[in-house]
């Protein structure tokens, strides 16, 4: 069986890889010249934890290859997954232009019948109107189309791809499901499979649920906040009913990342496109837009105003353990503490280089955190990197001109941080203020 992954970027590279470690031939195609070059010399465009390894053990096993020639590829594939990039327009909706480059490409090359599986999140009617497309421009051949919406995470997207909860399969056509579900049955995971338009929306409602769950906890720790009650010891009792689960309880400054605020935004534009007001979701997004400005709130209250004041920033991708800088909060928080003329220096593990081609200008980037803190007027922790979280708290007494810390991934525990002389701010706890 051929396989071909249209796209190498965090779905495709991590599909084509995992694919091949099962002992399948993939081919992946990218558009990027330089990406699959260094992708020939087994170099990840992506950083993300375990991923080089694999991606070299597959291509000395001849089984993973990188090529941009894709008519080439397209024209010997059996089957090929599409999990090219679905950004967001201007007004909210998801942008399908990458995807229908990509369906044209696939009809000019193919001579043979072919299954086509949509990885990349698409909106609902997406994969019917591939299907109609394929019919026009490639009408001498049979090509079936298979929703395949991908789950896992950036930053342990190897981990997830070999031990996900279910694989989402969505055909008309019971042949092209099956072989979908062959490809896919060594992962030993779980497969659903349904209906075409059912598995574009598990997709939409799988994210708009957790990005609701996020903005919900987080409403009830800015509650905590006023009537003294811990979000940690909230969410760990909650978590406990089976019913309500614990995960993605973690209160914060929100979500960011290439998805969750893209596809919140997309299924609330879904809904409005059928006349139907998605009002709960809206009130997620707007909440998630308030609480990304949460530090911001809570250093002005502390010192009336920024202008003059240094403030490190730790942390600067959307999460830990990757390096995309896509709505992270760390871009709301940079523009708005630039506009307050504080003086900004950054420092983040691993996503600083690409930081550097987004964040204002004025930021200015530390090597090391202890560089970053050093005669700090504040710090604000966005990401919760393990270098954050196991820092000695005594870094922040000896480096900072005033141990001020606005953590907002509540990397500490509060009875750690009354140890020392630190006044310390996080999300939906009790504030510590021991600067003598
Ligand atoms: N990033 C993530 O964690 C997840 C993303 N998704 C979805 O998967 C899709 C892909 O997302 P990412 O991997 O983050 O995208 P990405 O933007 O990182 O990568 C897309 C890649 O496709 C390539 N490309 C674009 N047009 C092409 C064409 N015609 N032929 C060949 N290559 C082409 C680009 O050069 C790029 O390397 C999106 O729909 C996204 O919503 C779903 C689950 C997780
Ligand atoms: O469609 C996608 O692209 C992916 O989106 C998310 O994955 P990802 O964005 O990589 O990362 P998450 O771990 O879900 O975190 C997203 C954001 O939510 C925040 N978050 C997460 C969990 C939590 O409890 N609290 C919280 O604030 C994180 O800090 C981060 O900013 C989903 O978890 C994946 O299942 C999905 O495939």
């Amino acid at each position: 069986m051929n396989i071909v992954v249209v796209g190498t970027g965090y779905v495709g590279l991590v599909t084509g890889v995992a694919l091949a470690h099962i002992g399948h031939r993939v081919v992946c195609v990218d558009v990027d010249e330089e990406k699959v070059e260094r992708m020939r010399r087994g170099i990840s465009p992506i950083y993300e934890p375990g991923i080089e390894p694999l991606m070299k053990e597959n291509m000395e096993a001849n089984r993973l290859f990188f090529t941009t020639d894709g008519a080439r590829a397209y024209r010997e594939a059996d089957v090929i997954y599409i999990a090219v990039g679905t950004p967001e327009n201007e007004d909210g909706s998801a942008n399908l232009t990458y995807l229908k480059q990509a369906v044209q490409d696939i009809a000019s090359s193919v001579t043979k019948d072919v299954i086509v599986v949509t990885k990349s999140t698409v909106p609902v009617g997406t994969n019917h109107e591939i299907k109609r497309m394929f019919e026009q421009l490639a009408p001498h051949v049979r090509i079936e189309v298979v929703s395949n919406p991908e789950f896992l995470r950036e930053g342990s997207a190897i981990y997830d791809t070999f031990h996900g909860d279910r694989i989402v399969i969505g055909a008309d056509d019971e042949r092209a499901a099956a072989v979908v579900a062959d490809i896919h049955r060594p992962f030993g995971i779980p497969i659903f499979q349904t209906d075409i338009r059912s598995a574009e929306m598990i997709k939409y409602a799988s994210n708009a649920f957790l990005a609701t769950k996020i903005s919900f906890i987080n409403e009830i720790a800015n509650i905590c906040e006023k009537v003294g009650a811990d979000i940690e010891q909230v969410a760990a009792g909650m978590g406990m009913d089976e019913r309500i689960g614990a995960s993605f309880l973690r209160a914060g400054i929100g979500y960011g990342g290439s998805c969750f605020p893209k596809d919140t935004k997309a299924l609330a534009k879904i809904a409005a496109n059928i006349d139907h007001d998605f009002e709960l979701l809206k009130a997620v997004i707007e909440v998630n837009n308030k609480q990304q400005r949460k530090l911001i709130e809570k250093a002005k209250k502390r010192f009336g105003h920024l202008r003059g004041k240094k403030i490190a920033l730790l942390g600067l991708s959307f999460k830990p353990n990757t390096d995309d800088m896509r709505e992270a909060a760390s871009l709301v928080v940079t523009r708005e503490l630039v506009a307050e003329q504080a003086t900004v220096v950054a420092y983040d593990p691993i996503a600083m280089n690409k930081a550097k081609s987004v964040l204002p200008k004025e930021v200015i980037y530390a090597d090391r955190v202890e560089q970053a803190l050093e005669r700090a007027d504040a710090a604000m922790i966005l990401t919760e990197w393990d270098e954050f979280r196991q820092l000695d708290l005594s870094v922040y007494v000896k480096q900072m001109k005033t141990p001020i810390v606005f953590d907002g991934r509540n990397c500490y525990a509060l009875h750690d941080v009354a140890r020392y002389p630190i006044e310390y701010y996080s999300i939906g706890r009790k504030p510590i203020t021991n600067i003598k």
